[in-house]
């Protein structure tokens, strides 16, 4: 798939279209967030990230107010935290969530992380709120095969996304073949590993090759892998830096390089700890 433009999108499961560069807000706060988020959108970027655990959904609700963009033509995500799973639990987390995005629909919600016991229930409360048309699109966030495929089981509606961790230490091939198999649309998160991507010298080096930074190369390997990608910066050059990625084509040797810095190595929890 050539993806060439910033506002190129993946179409879900349901066919409801989601940008494949995003704006991650993961510790962003305040001015600076408000900021951040309002110079994306004025660049082009249509996808926003954010959790109720972020405890920054006001200010990106005003951002994006601000911002004078239409509403249907933002992509706004949120999720449900571990400590409000369960049913009526995570309807209530939805409102108000809702609530400080001051929107009346999101695009997308997420299961933060799959808490043992509870995720089943959760996933019923999205089913829900998805029939009821309160959501657009459903997913988890950070599920392992086998709990993808519990939900498989015991569920109706097959999760439309899988947010992960993914960055050139830890690609989890088996995981991406078994979401591309069944129509999951895998997103990654700290696609940057929070910056360190800087201090890979394979990744120096290819970065030089294409005249590019290592933050776009790796970025790029993302949107080639067809793995939607929300980096997170609050720093105009970087926000920018971050999207120039639609311009070029990483070769499939360079390609291979970078999947062969994979270590399986987490610089986030492990989804089997909850
Ligand atoms: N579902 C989940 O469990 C999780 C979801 N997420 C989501 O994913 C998003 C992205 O992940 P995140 O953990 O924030 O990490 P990223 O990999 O996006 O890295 C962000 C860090 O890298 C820096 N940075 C940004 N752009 C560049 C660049 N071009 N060159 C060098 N450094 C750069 C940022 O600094 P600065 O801001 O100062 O520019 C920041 O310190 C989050 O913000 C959040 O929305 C994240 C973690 C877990
Ligand atoms: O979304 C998130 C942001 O980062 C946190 C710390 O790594 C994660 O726990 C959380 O899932």
């Amino acid at each position: 798939m050539k993806i060439s433009s910033i506002n190129d999108t993946t179409e879900l499961s349901n066919k409801i279209r989601m940008p494949w560069l995003g704006y991650g807000t993961y510790k962003a706060s305040g001015k600076e967030l408000i900021e951040g988020v309002q110079f994306a959108l004025s660049i082009g970027y249509r996808l926003i990230d954010t959790a109720e655990m972020y405890d920054n959904e006001e200010e990106i609700g005003k951002a994006i107010k601000k911002s004078g963009i239409p509403r249907n033509e933002i992509f706004i995500t949120s999720k449900v935290w571990n400590t409000n799973q369960g049913y009526e639990n995570t309807l209530k987390s939805f409102n108000n969530s809702l609530k400080r995005l001051n929107i009346d629909y999101l695009d997308l919600y997420l299961i933060h992380w799959p808490v043992s016991g509870k995720y089943i229930e959760t996933w019923k409360a999205l089913e829900k709120l998805y029939r009821d048309g309160k959501v657009r699109a459903i997913g988890v966030s950070n599920f392992l095969i086998h709990h993808l495929q519990n939900i498989m089981d015991k569920c109706e509606i097959v999760p439309m996304v899988n947010q992960i961790e993914f960055h050139p230490h830890l690609v989890q091939k088996d995981l991406l073949n078994f979401c591309k198999i069944n129509k999951i649309q895998v997103e990654a998160w700290s696609p940057l590993m929070r910056g360190r991507i800087n201090d890979i010298p394979e990744i120096v080096n290819i970065a030089k090759k294409y005249n590019k930074t290592p933050a776009q190369i790796v970025l790029r390997w993302d949107l080639q892998h067809e793995v939607v990608t929300i980096p997170k910066s609050v720093h105009k050059e970087r926000i920018k830096e971050n999207a120039n990625i639609f311009d070029f084509e990483l070769s499939e040797i360079d390609m291979k390089i970078i999947d062969g810095l994979d270590q399986n190595k987490r610089y986030g929890a492990d989804p089997d700890d909850f």
